[in-house]
């Protein structure tokens, strides 16, 4: 089934992939599987709540002053709470606007009685600053929605939303940086570190917004993560969008390649070809320490240190830098966390300043989004360091100078940095508190040294030159969410030719950022072309990973640490023998370009494939054809399914082919056509049918082998899955359907009873499914749970009164059946019937 085309989703009724990921991703709104081995259940007398405080904790925070002492009482009884659920509506879903209206107008009022004790008067409601009406919060947190029997209703009602990817369950806050980014549908997007996911679906969303069918938006996402298991996550999740306009990439942000083609601009401008990688817009949502989350992760309180912060620090300022560098000049970059801690959030923004040197602003984004509560950025904070509280850099003891860096302090000034321009320096010790020390840049490291001995002096607060007022912080009791910190920041210039020194200690540091998914218990690395590999080699080091290097160099700051740096075995020559010897008994090594163990990516331009295609369904001339096709095997002979990209993604991808292949690409393309299995495409003239996630795109431009059903016939066979010529209720359109060629057909949903094509126009509305011609019969190439959800819709369309609830269509002879395919368990087909 699907919508109108160009969408970019449907409903994301992506289905066949769905079983590919089923193990791996977590339907959220499911009932989990009980573990044995917790301790958290009624049965054991033992069990005890996670403790909700950490002396630490408040020690900290109280000093920061992130919010006034007399609210801190307040803020930490609601961080000890759980967090209420909250979800999306996917603007791009076909059904968006039908979910919107079941919400309003049923389980707002029906959930009514449902209020939890404590919490909030309504047991749900919207979202006041997401726009639409298109994000909601609920009073239940998943526990209790999935152990509340009176809440079933509603929780089955998510399940099949969520699965069928028309809703999103995703934190409150979490939607709020896609929101400041003022992404439009012509943009280049990147999100540096995308998994799982979350941002990047609502990215994806903003840029499909308003497209009209059949045409896809000139913009694209370029989601990035350097988590292989979690870029898997990330594909899976936005594979509900089914969109052309996507790339998953899989580097480190850090070093995320500027894919600059050293070629002639003004013969560049002449091709209109694209000779640089660089982003209209920037979302930089860096790993973490996470304490914002608390409410959803309770098991953070015991974790939760004031070291956790620091580790993160220097990484999110070179993940932010290198995103400032790949920036267009008016480009817009969205800074966030979901940690509360001024080290990771203002301090960051600040080094970012302090490097940018006034070509990157701190934009004052105060009047937008007025109805969502935050809280101005610090402009003064302090480091917590072994037990210290330390208000200066020139305050930190030198064996602890590897960890709290300068710019982890308001002022961002290191030691040295207090040599005046007169090479003066003002040192505090213990026997002279103002002495000054005149002389040469030796002299200068004589005066460090003092400033390093003097321990003991009055502590003088440091306050930010910088706005950081513009930046926001969301805190818990505001407005009952978890803690986020964003700041929105453009770029008004190039940035300076800054060369940034690689800082000692950071490559090889392996540090756990709490906000990666609470569920994902995996230790992250920074150096973690290792463990990239690992996952999909076995341990197979990466060789040459670097070979393009100069073409790396080629933003305007040079802000990361080397990749020689940063992982000694990417030095190692890629020996063959090993190479074979590890991946023997596994899949054939794939390799794209310089990067083993990742599919290729391939052109695909087999003119008697696509032509047998493109006469079988009978597709218009002006769908583009050229150069969209991709497919993901070396041998054309192999090719099991064709992918479909827009220009946008097209032109990219030519660059990166240009370029050396320097982006390591994990998934690109809407999947358009399936080769068929053996069994069904003996019978069909054409090999390759149209896959439900592509059908929405292409389906304006088919002219063969599509027909129309009246609401009675189309929901026959939603219900039955196949349907024999004969035994549909028009007579007519069972005879259309027996004219068509043996293979793959579209079924367009009509509105009355005529099956003529003639005055037929697709729009963004339109519903239409896979189907399979076959001997006697008409099968729907639909998943049962695509099936039940389609046919909820339209129930609830056709006969809004009863909605959903009439499951069994009386009209039918064949009610068990019917019943059975609502369950989800029809799924048999033609064989089981001709
Ligand atoms: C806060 S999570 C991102 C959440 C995501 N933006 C979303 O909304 O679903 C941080 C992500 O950064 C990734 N990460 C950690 N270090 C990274 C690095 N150096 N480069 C790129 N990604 C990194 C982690 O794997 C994790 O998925």
């Amino acid at each position: 089934m699907g919508g109108g085309g160009g969408r970019g989703g449907r409903g994301g009724r992506a289905r066949t992939q769905r079983k590919h990921f089923q193990q791996s991703r977590e339907n959220l709104w499911k009932h989990p599987k009980p573990d044995p081995s917790s301790q958290n259940g009624q049965d054991n007398p033992t069990w005890t709540p996670f403790a909700t405080q950490n002396p630490a904790f408040d020690v900290y925070y109280k000093e920061q002053r992130i919010v006034d002492s007399e609210e801190w009482e307040a803020f930490v009884e609601v961080l000890r709470t759980p967090l209420p659920a909250s979800f999306r509506i996917n603007s791009s879903s076909q059904f968006s606007a039908d979910i919107r209206s079941q919400l309003e107008n049923d389980f707002v009022h029906s959930l009514r009685a449902e209020v939890v004790e404590g919490a909030e008067t309504e047991a749900i409601r919207p979202l006041l600053w997401y726009p639409e009406n298109l994000a909601w919060h609920t009073n239940f947190s998943r526990m209790q929605l999935r152990k509340n029997q009176t809440l079933e209703r509603f929780h089955e009602f998510l399940k099949l939303e969520n699965e069928i990817g028309n809703i999103t369950r995703q934190e409150a806050v979490s939607m709020v940086p896609p929101l400041f980014l003022d992404v439009h549908s012509n943009h280049f997007v990147l999100d540096m570190c995308a998994a799982p996911g979350s941002k990047t679906f609502q990215l994806l969303e903003i840029i499909h917004h308003s497209c009209k069918a059949g045409s896809l938006p000139d913009g694209m996402v370029m989601a990035n993560d350097l988590d292989v298991q979690r870029c898997n996550l990330l594909i899976h999740q936005t594979k509900r969008m089914c969109t052309a306009n996507l790339i998953v990439t899989n580097h480190e942000a850090q070093h995320f390649p500027g894919c600059r083609l050293n070629r002639n601009p003004v013969k560049m401008e002449t091709e209109k070809r694209i000779s640089q990688l660089l982003f209209d817009r920037v979302l930089c949502d860096v790993p973490c320490s996470g304490d914002g989350t608390l409410r959803k992760a309770p098991d953070l309180w015991r974790k939760w240190s004031t070291g956790m912060g620091h580790g993160l620090h220097s990484l999110q300022v070179l993940i932010a830098m290198r995103g400032v560098s790949l920036l267009k000049v008016g480009g817009r970059m969205v800074y966030s966390t979901c940690s509360m801690n001024p080290i990771e959030n203002e301090a960051v923004v600040a080094e970012i300043l302090r490097r940018c040197g006034g070509s990157v602003e701190l934009v004052d984004v105060s009047h937008e989004l007025p109805q969502l509560i935050r809280r101005p950025g610090l402009k003064r904070w302090k480091v917590h360091d072994k037990g210290m509280w330390l208000a200066s850099y020139k305050d930190v003891p030198k064996c602890r100078r590897s960890i709290v860096h300068p710019s982890m302090f308001p002022s961002g000034r290191s030691v040295l940095d207090l040599v005046d321009s007169n090479d003066n320096v003002n040192v505090q010790n213990d026997d002279d508190n103002n002495t000054s020390v005149n002389g040469s840049s030796e002299d200068g490291a004589q005066a460090a040294l003092a400033v390093e001995n003097s321990l003991t002096h009055e502590i003088t607060e440091e306050v930010s030159d910088f706005p950081l007022e513009h930046c926001m912080r969301i805190v818990p009791h505001d407005q009952n969410t978890g803690a986020f910190f964003i700041a929105v920041l453009q770029k008004v210039s190039p940035l300076p030719a800054i060369q940034e020194k690689p800082k000692k200690g950071i490559a090889k540091k392996h540090i756990k950022p709490a906000n990666q998914d609470i569920e994902d218990k995996q230790v992250f690395q920074v150096d973690s072309l290792e463990s990239t590999f690992d996952g999909v080699l076995g341990g197979v080091p990466e060789a040459d990973v670097n070979e393009n290097e100069s073409n790396n160099l080629d933003s305007e700051v040079t802000t990361s640490v080397s990749h020689e740096e940063n992982s000694q075995e990417a030095q190692e020559p890629r020996n063959a023998e090993s190479i074979k010897k590890v991946t023997q008994g596994k899949r054939k090594l794939q390799i794209q370009g310089n990067w083993r163990g990742v599919d290729p990516v391939i052109f695909f331009k087999d003119e008697l494939i696509i032509n047998s295609i493109k006469a079988f369904y009978g597709i218009d001339e002006q769908f583009p054809f050229n150069g969209h096709l991709i497919s993901r095997n070396n041998d054309p002979n192999h090719v099991k399914r064709i992918y479909y990209v827009s220009k946008s993604v097209k032109d990219a991808l030519e660059l990166n082919f240009s370029v050396g292949q320097q982006l390591k690409i994990a998934s690109v393309g809407l999947k358009m056509f399936e080769r068929q299995s053996s069994r069904e495409g003996s019978s069909a003239p054409c090999s390759f049918r149209i896959s439900s996630e592509g059908l929405p795109v292409i389906l304006p431009y088919i002219t063969k082998q599509i027909l129309r059903a009246s609401p009675v016939d189309f929901k026959h066979l939603l219900l039955n899955k196949a349907v024999r010529f004969s035994d549909f209720f028009y007579s007519e359109f069972g005879e259309k359907a027996a004219n068509l060629e043996p293979g793959c057909c579209v079924v367009v949903l009509g509105k009355g009873n005529t099956s003529d094509l003639e005055s037929f126009q697709v729009d963004e509305s339109t519903i239409a499914i896979g189907c399979w011609r076959g001997r006697a019969s008409l099968t729907v190439m639909v998943t049962a749970i695509d099936c039940q959800e389609l046919l909820e819709r339209l129930l609830i369309r056709l006969d809004p009164e009863h909605g959903p609830s009439v499951v069994v269509d009386k009209n039918s002879n064949d009610v068990g059946d019917e019943v059975e395919v609502l369950n989800g368990k029809n799924n048999h087909v033609e064989a089981n019937r001709s």
